[in-house]
C-alpha cells in the first residue's frame, strides 16, 4: 500500500512513531538510508550533497553503508549548523575515520557519475537562494544521474511548487509516503521516476492520507464474477444519452459497457439514432425516444420516468446535448432511487441543481477539471493546481456521491476515503476517452454494485487499453474498446 500525504501528515506520522511509539528518528533514518542505497548503481563515482537538515543526515548515513558496499563515494556537508541526528551520523563518520567534504564544491563534483541529492526534504520552508541555488543550479548542469532522496530539493512537500529552483531529478526515491507535491504541479517534471520506500512507520499513523492505485489495489477492486451466475447476477444497466450530432459518444460507451461484464445493456436514445446504434450493437436492447432536431424531446422526460425503476445502474449524459430537457432527465434520474453515473453534459445539467448529488441511492460522478466546476466552486485552475484538494472539498459537500475526477492524475473520492491514479497516457488525450472510462464503469458498477470499488477497476482497465504497441497518437476508442477483455484479464490475473 502506497500512501499519499501532505507535508504536515508526513512529519506528523514521523513524530507520532518517534515520540508516541518510540521508534528512534535514527532507526527510521537508518531504514530510509538502507532502502535509498537500493536504487544508487554500483561501481560508479557517487558524490551526496547533504543540506543542514535530517535529509543531509540521510545523505551522511548512506555515504556510511555506500561505503561498506565498496563504493567509491563522497558526502558533501553544505552547512555547520546541523541537526541532532545530522551530527550523530557525522560523528559515526568521524569515528571511522571517513573525511567529509565542505569546500570546493564544483571540483568536489566533477566526473561524478552518480550524484545523491539531499539538501533539503520535507523541512523545506521558504525560496532557496545563495549559496544552495549555486549548489542545485551545479548538480543540474552536470551529467550524472541525479537521484533525490524523499524530494527534489527546492520542491514544495505539499504543492508542488518550486520555491526558489528545484534539482531535476532523474529518480526520488520518497521516504514513507508520497507527498502530494510529487505528484501535482512541477512535482511531476522534476521527479523524474518517482518510488516510495517504506521505512518501517506503520501505515496506521498517517490519518487523512490518499492512498496511490495499485495493481494490487485495482485487481483486488475488480468485481468477483462467479461461474454460477447468470445475466441478471451482473447488472441490468440503463444508459441515457446520444443526439443526432453526437451518437459516438453513447456507442462508445455502450461498447465498452458490454466488454465490461455487464448482464444487460438498454440504451434509452433520441430516435433519430436508434437505428444507427441498432446497426453498430447488436448486444444492447434500445427504447427509442420522441426527439427534436436529433436532440431528446420534452416528451421523452415523462417516458424516462416510465421506464427507469427497473434498472441498476442508470447511466445518464454521453453525447445528450446540453438543454433544459437533460436537466429534467437529469433530475429525473437523480430523483429515483436507482444507482445512478452521471457523466459529460449530465454534469452540466447539475449545476442549477447540485442539490440532487445529496441523495442516498449510489451515485458516481465523472467529471474533467471543466466540469467540476458545475459542481463546486473552484474554477479551473484552482482544481486543475490542487485536484487533491478540490476532490476533498467535493466529497465534503457531497458525502455519498463518488467523485472520478480526471486531471493530470485521476483522484477517486468518497466521503473519508480518497484514491489517487497516476498513469499519464497521450493516447488517453481524444475525444471519446471519457465515454470509453464511463462504459467500462456502468460495467463495473453493474457486477460491484459498490461504487468505490468499481471506480478503482474502471480507472486501472481504461488506463492498461490505452497500453498498446500502436503510437498513441493513432489509438482510437475502438482500439482501447477491443481491449478491454484483454485488460481485464491481464488485471484478473495479477
Ligand atoms: N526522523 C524523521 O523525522 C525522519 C526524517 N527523514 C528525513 O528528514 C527529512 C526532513 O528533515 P528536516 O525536517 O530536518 O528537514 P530538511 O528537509 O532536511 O531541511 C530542514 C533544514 O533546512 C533548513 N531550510 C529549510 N528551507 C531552507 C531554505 N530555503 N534555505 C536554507 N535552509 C533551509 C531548515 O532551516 P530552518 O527552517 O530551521 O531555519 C532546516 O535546517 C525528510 O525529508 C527525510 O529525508 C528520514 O530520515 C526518516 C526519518
Ligand atoms: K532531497
Amino acid at each position: 500500500m502506497t500512501l499519499i500525504c501532505t507535508k504536515d501528515q508526513a512529519r506528523a506520522a514521523d513524530a507520532c512513531a518517534i515520540q508516541d511509539h518510540h521508534i528512534p528518528s535514527l532507526v527510521l533514518m537508518e531504514h530510509a538510508a538502507m532502502e535509498t542505497c537500493r536504487y544508487v548503481p554500483a561501481g560508479q563515482k557517487i558524490r551526496i550533497v547533504c543540506g543542514p537538515g535530517n535529509n543531509g543526515a540521510d545523505g551522511l548515513a548512506m555515504t556510511r553503508l555506500l561505503l561498506q558496499r565498496h563504493e567509491d563515494v563522497s558526502a558533501f556537508l553544505t552547512s555547520d549548523h546541523l541537526s541532532d541526528d545530522e551530527q550523530t551520523q557525522l560523528d559515526i563518520l568521524h569515528s571511522f575515520g571517513i573525511h567529509v567534504q565542505t569546500e570546493n564544491f564544483n571540483d568536489w563534483l566533477r566526473d561524478a557519475q552518480v550524484i545523491v541529492d539531499c539538501l533539503f526534504g520535507n523541512g523545506l520552508s521558504r525560496p532557496i537562494e545563495g549559496k544552495y541555488k549555486d549548489y542545485i543550479e551545479a548538480i543540474n548542469a552536470s551529467d550524472a544521474k541525479v537521484i533525490s532522496v524523499d524530494l527534489p530539493s527546492g520542491l514544495e512537500a505539499t504543492t508542488g511548487n518550486i520555491l526558489g529552483t528545484a534539482v531535476q531529478a532523474d529518480v526520488t526515491v520518497a521516504l514513507d509516503c508520497l507527498k502530494a507535491g510529487h505528484l501535482v504541479q512541477a512535482g511531476p517534471q522534476v521527479c523524474g521516476e518517482l518510488h516510495c520506500a517504506d521505512i518501517g512507520i506503520p501505515k496506521s499513523l498517517h490519518p487523512g492520507a490518499k492512498e496511490l492505485i495499485t495493481k494490487e489495489l485495482a485487481a483486488a477492486a475488480l468485481p468477483a464474477r462467479s461461474i454460477y451466475g447468470h445475466k441478471g447476477t451482473f447488472g441490468k444497466a440503463l444508459m441515457i444519452g446520444g443526439s443526432r450530432q453526437m451518437h459516438g459518444a453513447i456507442s462508445f460507451a455502450a461498447q465498452a459497457c458490454y466488454r465490461s461484464g455487464i448482464g444487460t445493456l438498454t440504451l434509452f436514445v433520441p430516435e433519430p439514432i436508434t437505428d444507427i446504434l441498432s446497426i453498430k450493437m447488436d448486444c444492447a436492447m434500445k427504447l427509442s425516444a420522441p426527439s427534436q432536431d436529433g436532440f431528446f424531446a420534452q416528451k421523452a422526460v415523462g417516458q424516462l420516468a416510465d421506464q427507469i425503476h427497473s434498472f441498476d445502474p442508470v447511466t445518464i449524459g454521453n453525447g445528450m446535448g446540453r438543454s433544459a430537457v437533460t436537466e429534467a432527465m437529469v433530475r429525473t434520474v437523480l430523483e429515483s432511487e436507482c444507482p445512478a453515473i452521471v457523466d459529460a453534459d449530465g454534469l452540466w445539467a447539475l449545476r442549477h441543481q447540485r442539490q440532487l448529488l445529496l441523495r442516498q441511492a449510489d451515485t458516481i460522478v465523472t467529471p474533467h477539471v471543466k466540469e467540476l466546476t458545475y459542481l463546486i466552486d473552484l474554477d479551473v485552475k484552482e482544481i486543475a493546481d490542487d485536484p487533491i484538494h478540490a476532490a476533498e472539498w467535493f466529497a465534503s459537500l457531497y458525502p455519498n456521491c463518488t467523485l472520478i475526477l480526471k486531471s493530470g492524475i485521476t483522484v477517486i473520492a468518497r466521503g473519508s476515503k480518497q484514491y489517487v491514479f497516476v498513469r499519464p497516457d497521450s493516447g488517453l488525450a481524444k475525444g471519446g476517452s471519457g465515454d470509453v472510462l464511463c462504459g467500462i464503469l456502468t460495467g463495473m458498477y453493474g457486477q460491484a454494485k459498490d461504487p468505490l470499488t468499481a471506480a478503482i477497476s474502471a480507472v486501472y482497465v481504461h488506463s492498461l487499453c490505452a497500453k498498446q504497441k500502436k503510437d498513441p497518437a493513432g489509438i482510437q476508442p475502438e482500439d482501447w474498446i477491443y481491449r478491454i477483455p484483454e485488460a481485464i484479464g491481464t488485471l484478473r490475473r495479477a
